[in-house]
């Protein structure tokens, strides 16, 4: 068989295996340039196509490549400009794709042309599934007081895409989550309908795209990828602060899509009030819809996560071990994860089982340095009372008027999740309280966080008088 026959049967598999307007789109056009060394080349007629078969389709071609000629290839996609269909004979130019990680944005002077309609462009999408994380989805997402909110936004989403919230912006610090309940939404809307088209990218991915676009002239292919998108979820959104051109494509980009009833989730490290250098009619954009915080979790869902990862890990971690990790790694989700994933190797290596004293001395870097030192009850009765104006007896005592009542909550909160200190020992400190209405207060303050925005500056401020330069 010559490479022309191959190609013909390869595609006559697949066709039945794949769907029918996948097919249409992005196999149909290819040919099959060579076949030697184990190695077989595809070509595809722009860098779009490639992509999506590289992200998409490259076992259900090595399968049906490999059932063609009786043993297994390696396949590997480059750009031909040639697009023969499969039954004319095969006559190709190659080309090389230049590197696509970039660095500045190019002049964007050839690129503002009006939008093909979105009527006008081909069914199926480019890179969705395939680059959605399979891990994140809403069952492996714990939800506690500092994410409870965009999670129910994000699941609100997800069931009713452009219809609960459009845009949906999610912001919050490094490593709470953001991405995960992004891509959640993605997972949960293809689980319940495989047809949708969901593309998950970073900002960067989406500035890199469209400055390649422009270099290799396929602008054309850029809009076709990011305007024909049911569910279009974009990371880090800050990152596009300051690049105009490409402030000026997301602006197309999403007026064709939440024009079209199309749902955008977008994700940042900051509201959009604080993203500086974006442009005003970007920013209301993205205000027009819904925008919730995640903020860092509390002991209660730390402790929560760890549970939850080390069974996945099927390794048996203490709730001593879970414990002493929820109250002392407080920074955020990903460090938390990070710590336990180490204690555990550690553990593996010294073949020991996982105690907190190994804990301890896995983390023993992190633990004494990067946060830090010690807080004790005094500083925190001593901070408190300065930051509220109110004398430290006042907090002990009886009184039950509001502005005495919220510091002694905000001490209950901090002696809770900055110290060891157990509900009954926090009642002691508190003038001799019981343990219930201790909990009550730490319960009072995480769930008014949720909130209270006045109330998340006081116990930010605070932490940073108790820790200084490390302080969250
Ligand atoms: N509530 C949660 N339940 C379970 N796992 C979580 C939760 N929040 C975060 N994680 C996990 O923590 C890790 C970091 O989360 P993620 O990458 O989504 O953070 P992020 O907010 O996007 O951070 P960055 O801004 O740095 O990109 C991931 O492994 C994620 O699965």
């Amino acid at each position: 068989m010559d490479t022309k026959q191959i190609w013909f049967t390869t595609l006559g598999t697949l066709q039945n295996q794949i769907l029918r307007y996948d097919y249409d789109t992005w196999l149909k056009t290819t040919s099959l340039v060579s076949v030697a060394n184990d190695l077989a080349v595809i070509g595809a007629p722009n860098v779009t196509t490639k992509q999506v078969i590289e992200d998409r389709f490259m076992s259900v071609l090595r399968r049906a490549l490999g059932e063609v000629l009786g043993y297994q290839v390696n396949v590997r996609v480059i750009i031909s400009s040639a697009t023969p269909a499969p039954s004319e004979p095969v006559a190709v130019t190659l080309s090389e794709p230049s590197p696509t990680t970039e660095v500045a944005e190019p002049s964007f002077a050839s690129f503002n042309q009006p939008a093909p309609m979105l009527n006008q462009l081909p069914l199926g999408d480019p890179n969705r599934s395939s680059v959605l994380n399979p891990r994140y989805t809403f069952s492996s997402f714990i939800v506690g007081t500092s994410n409870r909110l965009a999670h129910a936004a994000c699941m609100a989403v997800a069931e009713h895409p452009a219809q609960a919230y459009n845009p949906l912006f999610l912001y919050g610090g490094v490593g709470l989550g953001k991405t995960h309940l992004l891509q959640a939404i993605g997972n949960y809307a293809l689980d319940r309908n495989p047809e949708v088209n969901v593309l998950y990218v970073s900002s960067e991915k989406f500035t890199n795209d469209l400055i390649n676009a422009i270099r290799r002239q396929q602008t054309e292919e850029f809009r076709i990828r990011y305007r024909n998108i049911d569910i279009l979820l974009i990371d880090d959104i800050q990152f596009i602060a300051g690049k105009e051109g490409t402030q000026e494509e997301f602006f197309h980009t999403f007026n064709t899509l939440h024009g079209a009833g199309k749902q955008i989730v977008l994700s940042s490290d900051r509201p959009p009030k604080a993203i500086l250098t974006l442009e005003e009619r970007l920013r209301s954009r993205f205000e027009w819809g819904l925008i919730v915080d995640v903020q860092n979790p509390d002991l209660e869902t730390r402790t929560a996560i760890l549970r939850a990862k080390g069974e996945t890990l099927q390794v048996p971690v203490s709730s001593e071990v879970i414990d002493f990790l929820a109250q002392r790694i407080q920074s955020n989700i990903r460090e938390l994860e990070g710590c336990l994933n180490r204690v555990i190797a550690y553990a593996n290596l010294n073949r020991t089982p996982v105690t907190v004293e190994v804990a301890s001395a896995a983390l023993a870097d992190l633990l004494d340095t990067s946060r830090r030192k010690r807080v004790t009850a005094d500083d925190i009765f001593r901070e408190v009372s300065q930051h509220y104006g109110i004398d430290q007896r006042a907090i002990r005592g009886r009184g039950r008027s509001r502005n005495v009542v919220l510091p002694r909550q905000v001490v209950m909160y901090l002696l809770r999740e900055e110290t060891d200190a157990s509900l009954v020992e926090i009642g002691e400190l508190l003038g001799g309280r019981d343990h219930t209405t201790v909990m009550h207060g730490y319960n009072k303050i995480t769930d008014d966080l949720t909130s209270d925005a006045r109330l998340r500056n006081d116990i930010t401020s605070l932490r940073q008088r108790l820790y200084g330069e490390n302080a969250r």
